[in-house]
């Protein structure tokens, strides 16, 4: 028997016991990751501080705590090592060149720690750097949480992009043959299939085409039974290409959607498995030839593909015992290695535990912060850097006015319910569903009062302010009180001069970083009781004096 040689394909992770009568499971090593996710809960008013600043700049930010509840599913160790490299991002304001040398050797690290292959890592890590330097500046996205952003982005590219479906026969039956090493779950992975598909309404039919051990044949025909899908099988006499053609001629008589065959594994790659292998895929001409591999191979599951596809020609991989203790070398290296994608996974002995691979779930539990992700996508669809710098040009110039006030409004609403967006704020924590519902009601009502203005009231809100007429006729237009009215405009100008403040407070650049913004605030909230709100208010009236000729002290809500 010739071996194929090729190094770093080796069988130390299988049992070299044949026939294997019975399979001992994998143990399954629940991810003891200590780093988990949770938002910080902070006092109410706070909360409300916090909100206000998201109501009239929508500056939102996600911070990490290393307690809490949303825990890295698997792959701990990898998702552990990697977020070391966000926390040396801690306290900077932009990404650098400088700055993300030593989170850049993290990643690498961590990557090679989780068995996967140098080359991969080389290029992953050259591939983040570039990104990460040439990033801008997101309003109100920390450096840390774009790195995130940017290594899920190329974790997802690594591993295929997008999710990669079993391709049909356009007449029937389709044809999937399977391969792979002797334990790695081609037989249960089978019935698993069968299962799936029929899940899908096709038809399915088994062939037992694995004449080395007999057990497998056992093992196939009770599965069979278990998922209900009828199994061929020929015995362990006749040649497996022989089996399949029967198997075949078989399926086209019963007429099934699928025929999946599951194949005899080895303890190695020798000439004889592979010249076999050929031989049953000219008789089958199958639609699929995907290639079972054992995620705790790492690296080497990758290699073996590429093996596999220059030997045979397969269309993919099926990745088995992800459940298990693998270190995540196999998910992250067998499309970049091979060129051929993963298009299922398994995740479990029973037979519902097969699943269709996708790269950016599997991206998102590798670095358990689907919460961080999402923020920073909608971050980026939200606040576009021009509206950003538009807007604060407006700030600094005090012409912030109700179409702005408008725009922001509808930013947050295209964000998705309020309910999320202030989940996804850290000392929201304690907001309560009624104060939520609370603030969506009166986005509305703000809504229907600046719906009710003519475009030069919305752009000059001293007209409303120096008029108790035009203030009347918005209230009669749009169903609300005067007062309501008097508020909103009181409102705009107080929030004219906040934001003024705590632009003021931010050093140059022309977007402002978030934590700038957090440190004003936070520095507002600890000036003295009544110092902050008292220089607010009597700027307020400034403002609104000179818009209108006098300062009004009983407020807009006072009859005038
Ligand atoms: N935890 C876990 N165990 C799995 C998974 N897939 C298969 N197994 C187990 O792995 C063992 C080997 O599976 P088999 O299906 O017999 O492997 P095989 O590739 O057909 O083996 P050979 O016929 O010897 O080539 C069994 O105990 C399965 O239950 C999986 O996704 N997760």
């Amino acid at each position: 028997m010739e071996s194929l040689t090729f190094s770093s394909v080796s069988t130390r992770h299988f049992s070299s016991s044949f026939p294997r009568k019975t399979h001992s499971p994998t143990s399954f090593t629940a991810s003891s990751s200590p780093h988990a996710l949770s938002f910080r809960s902070s006092n109410s008013s706070s909360a409300r501080e916090l909100w206000g600043t998201v109501n009239s700049q929508r500056v939102i930010t996600v911070r990490r705590e290393r307690r809490g509840v949303i825990r890295a599913e698997m792959f701990g160790q990898l998702t552990s090592g990697l977020e070391s490299a966000w926390n040396k991002l801690k306290g900077e304001e932009v990404l650098t060149k400088e700055n993300i040398v030593e989170p850049m050797r993290d990643i690498r690290r961590a990557l090679l720690e989780a068995d996967v292959s140098l080359p991969v890592v080389r290029r992953f890590v050259q591939a983040v750097s570039e990104r990460a330097v040439g990033v801008g500046v997101i309003r109100g996205v920390k450096p840390d949480q774009q790195l995130v952003k940017i290594v899920s982005d190329e974790l997802v590219k690594l591993m295929g992009g997008e999710v990669s479906e079993l391709t049909f026969a356009k007449s029937s039956p389709t044809v999937i043959l399977l391969a792979g090493l002797q334990g790695v779950g081609k037989t249960t992975v089978s019935a698993k299939l069968a299962l799936y598909l029929k899940k899908q309404g096709k038809s399915c039919m088994l062939i037992a085409g694995d004449v080395y051990r007999p057990a497998a044949i056992d093992q196939l025909v009770i599965l069979g039974k278990q998922v209900d899908v009828p199994v061929y099988t020929a015995g362990t006499d006749v040649k497996p290409a022989e089996i399949a053609r029967q198997g075949l001629q078989e399926a086209k008589k019963k007429n099934v959607d699928v025929v999946v065959m599951d194949t005899a594994g080895r303890l190695q790659i020798d000439r004889t498995m592979m010249d076999e292998l050929k031989d049953v895929k000219r008789i089958l001409n199958p639609t699929e030839v995907l290639l079972v591999v054992d995620a705790m191979t790492g690296q080497e599951a990758a290699a073996l593909v590429t093996t596999f596809n220059l030997e045979i020609g397969i269309t993919g991989a099926i990745l088995t015992k992800l459940d298990g203790d693998s270190r995540g070398g196999a998910a992250l290296s067998v499309k970049e290695v091979s060129g051929k994608p993963i298009k299922l996974v398994g995740r479990g002995e029973r037979m519902e535990d097969l699943e269709p691979f996708y790269p950016d779930r599997m991206a998102g539990r590798i670095l358990g912060m689907g919460d961080v992700l999402s923020f920073v996508e909608k971050a980026q669809e939200v606040m576009k850097q021009e509206d950003a710098e538009d807007l604060q040009q407006k700030i600094m110039s005090a012409k912030f006015d109700f179409n702005d006030f408008l725009k922001q409004t509808r930013a947050v609403a295209q964000m998705g319910s309020m309910s999320r967006v202030l989940g996804m704020i850290p000392g929201m924590g304690k907001v309560t569903p009624a104060q939520i519902r609370e603030a969506e009601k009166s986005l509305q009502i703000m809504e229907a009062m600046i719906e009710a203005m003519t475009p030069e009231e919305r752009e000059k809100p001293e007209l409303l302010a120096e008029s108790p007429a035009r203030r009347k006729r918005i209230a009669q237009e749009s169903g609300k009180t005067e007062q309501q009215v008097s508020q909103l405009v009181a409102q705009l100008f107080q929030m004219r001069v906040r934001m003024k403040n705590l632009m003021g407070v931010m050093q140059g650049g022309s977007v402002p970083a978030l934590s700038n913004l957090e440190e004003a605030i936070k520095s507002e909230q600890k000036a003295p009781p009544g110092t902050a709100r008292r220089k607010r208010r009597s700027e307020s009236r400034k403002q609104f004096a000179g818009s209108s000729g006098r300062p009004n002290p009983r407020g807009f809500g006072g009859a005038n």
